[in-house]
């Protein structure tokens, strides 16, 4: 059960309060995985609403006991209930969802910091010709202007996981596609074949590899692929 949900909880005062520094006053937020609620208290005394999602039944209704009332406890599972309306995203991931979860993060837009595992944040801001840039570097940065505020050693959650975690921002900027959801699939097949060539796949006359490309190149061949 405790894997599954990706259990482990912030003991450490300092970081929560340093995460929730991040976070601008006054809003309507998400918050995906409340748990114990390290973030959720220090987010309802700055914020308008905080609407936390919890998909363990217990912990949310010991949420629900506890929470001042500007805290909306929802019970379900993040990737399937409808996310309320919000001004912005905080989640300390359970790692067993993070891609699904950023990339429905990404489709909604919201301004976020989260909270992942090191190798998902260095995913998220890579650059092309890495080992690392891929489908979720291509879709998280053609929706917002990535950066790692800072990395988080195992014991500062409760049972420690067995990978170092980043705090990563996430600031929106003009989607680089109109149509979002279209894009995913075609980065998803794109990156399905990420050493091949772009004369191989016969996408364009040239040498250079998927993985290689920059986002702005992949929308050209996202928009020219549209325009056959
Ligand atoms: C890494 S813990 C973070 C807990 C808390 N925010 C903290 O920082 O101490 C992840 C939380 O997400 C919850 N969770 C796991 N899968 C979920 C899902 N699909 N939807 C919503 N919450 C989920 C777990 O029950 C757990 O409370």
């Amino acid at each position: 059960m405790g894997r599954r949900l990706s259990q482990h909880f912030l003991r450490d005062r300092s970081v929560a309060e340093f995460i929730v520094g991040l976070v601008p006053g006054g809003l309507d937020v998400i918050e995906v995985g409340p748990g114990t609620g390290a973030l959720t208290f220090p987010l309802a005394e700055k914020s308008k609403t905080v609407y936390a999602i919890e998909l363990d039944k217990s912990l949310a209704e010991q949420l629900r006991a506890r929470a001042p009332p500007n805290v909306v406890v929802i019970w379900g599972d993040a990737l399937q209930v409808e996310w309320p309306k919000a001004d912005f995203f905080v989640s300390n991931m359970p790692y067993s969802i993070t891609s699904p979860l950023l990339l429905k993060l990404a489709r909604h837009r919201l301004p976020a910091v989260v909270t992942v595992q090191r190798e998902v944040a260095e995913r998220m801001a890579a650059v092309p010709g890495t080992e690392e840039y891929g489908r979720l570097t291509v879709a998280i940065q053609c929706m917002y202007e990535v950066e790692v505020v800072r990395v988080l050693p195992p014991r500062v959650f409760s049972p420690p996981p067995k990978v170092y975690s980043a705090v990563v921002t996430l600031r929106p900027k003009a989607p680089c596609v109109d149509d979002f959801e279209a894009f995913e699939r075609f980065t998803a097949k794109l990156f399905s074949a990420r050493r091949k060539t772009l004369r191989r796949l016969k996408l364009a006359q040239s040498d250079k590899r998927v993985y290689q490309l920059t986002v702005e190149e992949i929308v050209e061949l996202f928009q020219s692929s549209r325009s056959i």
